[in-house]
């Protein structure tokens, strides 16, 4: 099986239906084109009480120094409707030079990518002047807690060391070479429960409408903003994201209703220092609710998520100057070094090597019709290539 060519590692990859939490057979044929290269493979089945055990890959070629790291994700979301799709969501068929499928940029066709880079790496060169790895999971768009962590744990303990690692998600919002991702805001998401009285809505004055409480306070957490950005990141941003009430009487003043949250924050703050900023502002719109005159503070009760994501910056200058310089390379264009965007599995990767993220254009991810152009996973292939060659060649220098 010849895998110097993106679109058939692709193709083979789409086929395998591995909507998180299922395998569906993805690993298994990444593991397939992984072991011809001379890659030690090795599949290690990550377990949670209460959740789906999540089979993950880890790969390395080669056993000296200096070591690169490939990651990402195998699983995908859901097809949704899959009659709404133009071609059937895991039959990989090609149309008007484009690749449809789930996980055709988000991100098997990055996958796809790195197997052909290094392929082809070996083709032309020979053998890597250290190690290349990749390091998969199948757990990165669901809950994360059986994927890349536990692996970068799993791996770490059997000694492996890393220098750097490349992450694969699509980076690149309009066109490739648009952007490298060189650092994540950080995320942290809770519950807020005001309470009232209940009582009937005829009768208010005997009763404490939990609603008067909860807009204030909802309000309050997202305006004014929390910063105004940073020199390495943007804004930091808050947004409330569910209102439940759950009462079905409409002549009924509910007992509670709560609201849910998830701010993404910069490096003007930590985890701790931005819930004490969302309590800060809880108590004070609390204590002030001008829609309720002449009444007590807002009772409420907050939950935090179980685990914030951290925000982080990577600075190694050799890594993200290796890729750049890749990039630019092959599509004659700069891309931009952003932090903007959602959390990854890089969050995890930084407490052990340097990362930086570049892959395909997300346009279509997570939507029906998710689609790669044929010469995208090509153009991405010569960039992959062309990184690894600049990467060991700088690694080395004396
Ligand atoms: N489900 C995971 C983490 C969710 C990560 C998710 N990331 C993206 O959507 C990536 C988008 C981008 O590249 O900008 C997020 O940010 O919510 C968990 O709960 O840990
Ligand atoms: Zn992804
Ligand atoms: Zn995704």
């Amino acid at each position: 099986m010849s895998t110097s060519d993106p679109v058939i590692n692709l193709q083979t990859l789409i086929r395998c239906p591995s909507v998180t939490p299922a395998e569906g057979g993805a690993l298994s044929a990444l593991e397939a084109m992984l072991l011809p290269l001379g890659f030690k493979v090795e599949r290690m089945v990550a377990t949670e009480p209460g959740m789906p055990d999540i089979e993950n890959l880890y790969a390395r070629l080669g056993n000296k120094g200096p070591h690169l790291m490939f990651a990402g994700h195998t699983d995908v979301v859901p097809p949704g409707d899959e009659a709404s799709w133009s071609h059937p969501p895991f039959a990989a068929m090609i149309a008007g030079g484009e690749l449809f499928g789930r996980g055709a940029v988000d991100m098997k066709g990055g996958i796809a990518c790195f197997v052909a880079a290094v392929a082809r790496h070996i083709e032309k060169h020979g053998m890597p002047k250290g190690s290349i790895s990749f390091l998969i999971t199948g757990d990165e768009e669901g809950p994360a807690v059986n994927g890349t962590e536990k692996l970068l744990k799993w791996a770490a303990e059997r000694g492996e060391r890393w220098d750097a690692c490349l992450v694969g998600e699509p980076t690149n919002p309009d066109a490739l070479g648009d952007m490298i991702k060189i650092g994540r805001r950080g995320s942290v998401s809770g519950k807020v429960s005001v309470l009232g009285v209940q009582g009937h809505a005829a009768y208010p004055h005997l009763a404490d409408n939990p609603l008067r409480g909860l807009l204030p306070l909802a309000s309050a957490l997202m305006d004014p903003p929390f910063d105004t950005g940073t020199d390495n990141f943007p804004p930091s941003n808050l947004e409330v994201t569910s209102v439940d009430v759950g009462n079905p009487a409409t002549n009924v003043i509910p007992a509670r209703a709560s609201f849910a949250f998830n701010i993404r924050f910069n490096d003007t703050w930590t985890a701790d220092t931005v819930k004490a900023e969302i309590l800060r502002r809880l108590d004070a719109a609390a204590a002030g609710s001008p829609l309720r005159p002449g009444r007590d503070p807002v009772r409420y009760e907050i939950t935090w998520a179980e685990r914030p994501s951290h925000v982080f910056l990577t600075r190694n200058n050799a890594l993200i100057a290796s890729l750049s310089e890749a990039v630019e390379t092959v599509t004659g264009r700069t891309p931009q070094l952003s932090t903007t965007g959602g959390t990854s599995d890089a969050r995890f990767i930084k407490d052990y090597c340097p990362v930086v993220e570049f892959g395909l254009v997300g346009q279509t991810m997570h939507m029906v019709d998710e689609r790669v152009a044929l010469a995208d996973l090509e153009i991405l292939t010569q960039i992959y290539g062309t990184f690894i060659s600049r990467w060991f060649d700088n690694a080395l220098l004396p």
